[in-house]
């Protein structure tokens, strides 16, 4: 065996990743990737995160997190990680599968793997599944690209190079108009006034002061662990963190009896994982118009005005022709984009998007990150964009940043 070699295998949209990684960790025959064949392999990657999370939950028992008082559920993603790699490490494998292993990190975490996972290499082989050309590591060795099932190997890392490369980005006209708009006569959305937050006496967000006014485009970034997600639950009305605190939603005190309706009502939120709550056949037209009604399937007849809505965001989108095709038979890369365009069919006075680009591949993050860029320009919505990774071409206008204190996080307010 020569544990010097590093396999990258470029996945795409349609690339059968699932299939590929079970039929290495079950030593099955495949041409390009012979030699890991009689080896023993592990797999790192966001589903066996979750896997053991329900694992655990399910027993109540810890297993990635046997030397810890906290679930895994409660970790940041980066914690998460940490205790995986970890874990699989002890079972002293020949190889290790990554898969997109530096999504949902924050720069510091991500520079602190890729130095782990190059000293790992030193020892073991790794297969890097990753999406975005910046995330292979620079000791590859060898090159693949996995198109559907097919795995093609490139002759030379130049090869590859040359051959992957993005493209520039066009839509079809002008984001559609809402057929009602949601009104909201205020200029400040939600204001947080020297708010701090603990869990279990640990202080996780210090004395934050952030305003989102009418129309603003703000990224929010923060190293993993630094409260992100709780100060977006408590915007959503996801968590009851905030009550007794001076923040305002929408012109209303948290706590002082609002409605989770009212609020979901002014927020469109997307995150990758409610995608999986849309498993049924939906078409594409029923997609876009049940984000006008707030529901999951569709269950009053669609007007004419929202069947001509539906049909102007899909043909912005390019998927005109494909508005009866089943939303579950689109590609990743499209998905998002449908599921981009059902949060912002009303127009919502906020949109919230949470990391909304991790696994996707380039080509498509581009594509995403565009149209993000153009409904910032065209509409009255405000949007929160979090994510660790820079998003090269994304151009908000105030970037919103936590940093980490033994007392919790501080925000500080830049300007791009
Ligand atoms: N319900 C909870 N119970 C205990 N601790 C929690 C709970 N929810 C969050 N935490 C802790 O609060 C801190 C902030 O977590 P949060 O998920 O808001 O961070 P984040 O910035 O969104 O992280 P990531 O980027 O990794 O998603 C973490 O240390 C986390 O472990």
């Amino acid at each position: 065996m020569t544990p010097t070699k590093s396999y990258a295998i470029l996945t795409q949209n349609n690339s059968k990743t699932d299939q590929l990684v079970k039929d290495m960790l079950r030593n099955k025959a495949i041409g390009e990737l012979e030699e890991l064949q009689t080896l023993n392999g592990v797999l790192f990657s966001r589903s066996e995160i979750n896997r053991y999370m329900d694992e655990e939950e399910r027993h109540d028992i810890k297993i990635l997190t046997k030397d810890s008082d906290q679930y895994l559920k409660t970790m940041s993603s980066g914690e998460q990680k940490k205790a995986l790699l970890k874990y699989l490490l002890a079972q002293d494998p020949d190889f290790m599968i990554l898969v997109n292993p530096f999504d949902n990190l924050d720069v510091a975490t991500q520079s602190s793997l890729k130095e782990q996972l190059l000293h790992i290499a030193s020892k073991k082989i790794l297969v890097q599944l990753v999406s975005r050309l910046d995330d292979i590591l620079p000791n590859t060795t060898d090159f693949l690209k996995l198109d559907g099932e097919i795995l093609h190997r490139y002759e030379s890392p130049e090869v590859f190079w040359k051959e992957n490369k993005t493209e520039s980005i066009n839509f079809n006209g002008a984001i559609p108009a809402p057929l009602s708009p949601v009104d909201v006569n205020l200029e400040e959305l939600v204001s947080f006034k020297k708010v701090s937050v603990s869990f279990d006496g640990r202080q996780v967000l210090n004395q934050i002061d952030w305003t989102i006014k009418k129309g603003e485009f703000w990224q929010l970034i923060g190293p993993n662990g630094s409260g992100k997600s709780t100060l977006l639950s408590m915007i959503t009305g996801d968590s009851h963190k905030g009550y007794g605190e001076d923040l305002t939603i929408f012109g209303q005190k948290k706590g002082s009896g609002e409605s989770v309706w009212d609020l979901k009502q002014k927020i469109g939120y997307y995150t990758p994982a409610i995608t999986n709550k849309f498993r049924g056949y939906h078409s594409l037209e029923n997609m876009i118009i049940s984000g006008i009604h707030d529901s999951i399937g569709l269950y009053v007849q669609p007007t004419d005005s929202e069947k001509q809505l539906a049909g102007e965001w899909l043909h912005l989108l390019d998927l005109k022709d494909r508005k009866n095709d089943h939303f579950r038979d689109l590609s990743v890369g499209d998905k998002r984009l449908v599921m981009m365009a059902r949060a912002m069919v009303k127009h919502p006075p906020l949109l919230i998007l949470d990391e909304p680009t991790a696994g996707l591949d380039d080509s498509s993050a581009n594509l995403f990150v565009a149209l993000v860029n153009k409904i910032a320009k065209e509409s009255d919505s405000a949007i929160v964009f979090v994510s660790h990774r820079k998003e090269p071409q994304l151009n908000p206008e105030q970037i919103f940043e936590l940093h980490p204190t033994t007392n919790g996080s501080t925000g500080v307010t830049n300007n791009t």
